[in-house]
């Protein structure tokens, strides 16, 4: 299958990935109208088309706090990625490296940090989940120091969860249940299969043996609710910046109130984002919330975006928009569960290719030049 697209590693990882796992991916809570208006409201926004400027030797390097990145865009922490592709942490963060821009690796992940790390030289991003044993927590934050990783990322809106129907249906499940439709499913899969029986990663790799038995876990939200801490609120964020002692940031703002919070908290950068439609469904597309989050904080912090991107045209609609970087979720899951590593660097590859090209073509060289003079007025969010 020739690849030209995000889209079309989308459809490749479909037919590869189980369908509990490619569901998990390819989906939002409830109705699913904040995930998919995380898409629409980025295709609603127009280009201002300028010829007969010089476009030779262009630029897309830049900065996320102080680190150098090949394109502002960084890899999103996504929960069970071992799952999508056997040891996907180990292949996606060494495709990051490989493109030279950060891998987060989720507190959720099959593969362990100190897995990933061994497997990396460049320090991978931790993201952090807030679990009612804390110190289990402090013993998380003092093995993503160990192990190197230059930046914590904590999530801010997921203490409870938002139901993904498709993940009841299915009896989502880590490692999937000897149901009938599941192994059925499995017997369609070889490639897959084949990756797991050749791995002994295929549980959490972080969580197993610490926290209550996550191995077997009934279902992940049932998990998650016994778990999480849902007294999470900013007077945690002292404890967590203390014990961790570096750059901090914090992830799933919406309101320019919470994001004056976070920075207020001691915050050095913040993701604008809806947790990819997942958590609050209704709530606004994470492009719609940034220029109000990018004008209340954006002369004190780093602003960083995730939601919605699939392409390089999406990448540089939120840089012109105000964020430092943006994160990709999905984009980069279909590439993995589509070919593994490969996969992931093929996703990097296009994005690269289709920011570059469209830089161009709105008549820009340097991708720090970005403003929202690119976009047509009337057609974004401001
Ligand atoms: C399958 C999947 C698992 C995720 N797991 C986590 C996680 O463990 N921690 C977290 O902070 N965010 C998690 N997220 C949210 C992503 O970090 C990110 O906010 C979202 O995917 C961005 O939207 P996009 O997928 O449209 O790029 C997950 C998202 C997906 C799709
Ligand atoms: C317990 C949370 C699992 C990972 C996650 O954040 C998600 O599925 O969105």
């Amino acid at each position: 299958m020739t690849i030209t697209c995000v889209d079309d590693l989308q459809r490749l990882a479909r037919r590869r990935v189980p369908r509990m796992f490619y569901d998990y991916a390819d989906s939002g809570s409830w109705t699913e109208t904040t995930y998919h208006a995380n898409e629409t409201d980025l295709a609603a926004i127009r280009f201002r088309q300028k010829v007969m400027v010089d476009m030779s030797n262009r630029q897309l390097g830049t900065t996320m706090l102080g680190e150098s990145l090949a394109m502002p865009v960084a890899i999103a922490p996504t929960g069970l990625a071992g799952m999508q592709h056997a040891d996907g942490e180990i292949l996606a963060a060494r495709a990051a490296e490989r493109f030279g821009i950060p891998y987060t690796l989720s507190t959720m992940s099959i593969c362990s940090i100190e897995d990933v790390a061994a497997h990396t030289s460049r320090p991978i991003w931790f993201q952090l989940y807030v679990m009612k044993d804390k110190d289990y927590i402090a013993r998380l934050i003092d093995r993503a120091r160990a192990a190197g990783c230059s930046a914590l990322v904590l999530t801010a809106d997921l203490q409870i969860m938002g139901q993904r129907h498709k993940d009841v249906i299915n009896g989502l499940s880590v490692p999937p249940k000897p149901t009938l439709p599941t192994i059925a499913n499995l017997a369609t899969k070889w490639r897959w299969g084949l990756g797991m029986l050749r791995t002994k990663r295929r549980t959490f790799g972080n969580i197993a043996g610490h926290v209550d038995d996550a191995t077997n876990l009934e279902s992940l939200a049932a998990w998650t609710a016994s778990q999480f801490d849902t007294s999470l609120s900013w007077d945690d964020i002292k404890w967590i910046k203390d014990r961790w002692g570096g750059k901090l940031i914090i992830k799933g703002i919406m309101e320019p109130e919470d994001a004056r919070s976070a920075v207020d908290a001691g915050a050095d950068a913040i993701i604008v984002s809806n947790h990819g439609g997942r958590q609050l469904d209704g709530a606004l597309s994470s492009i719609q919330a940034l220029p109000g989050i990018v004008a209340a904080v954006g002369d004190r912090v780093e602003v960083h975006m995730d939601g919605g991107i699939r392409s390089g045209q999406d990448v540089l609609k939120a840089i012109a928009l105000g964020a430092r970087g943006v994160y990709i979720g999905r984009a980069y899951l279909y590439g993995l569960g589509a070919k593994g590593e490969e996969g992931v660097s093929e996703c990097l590859e296009i994005i690269r290719k289709e920011l570059d090209t469209t830089l161009a073509l709105c008549g820009l060289r340097d991708i720090q030049d970005v403003t929202s003079d690119i976009l047509v007025p009337g057609t974004y969010p401001e």
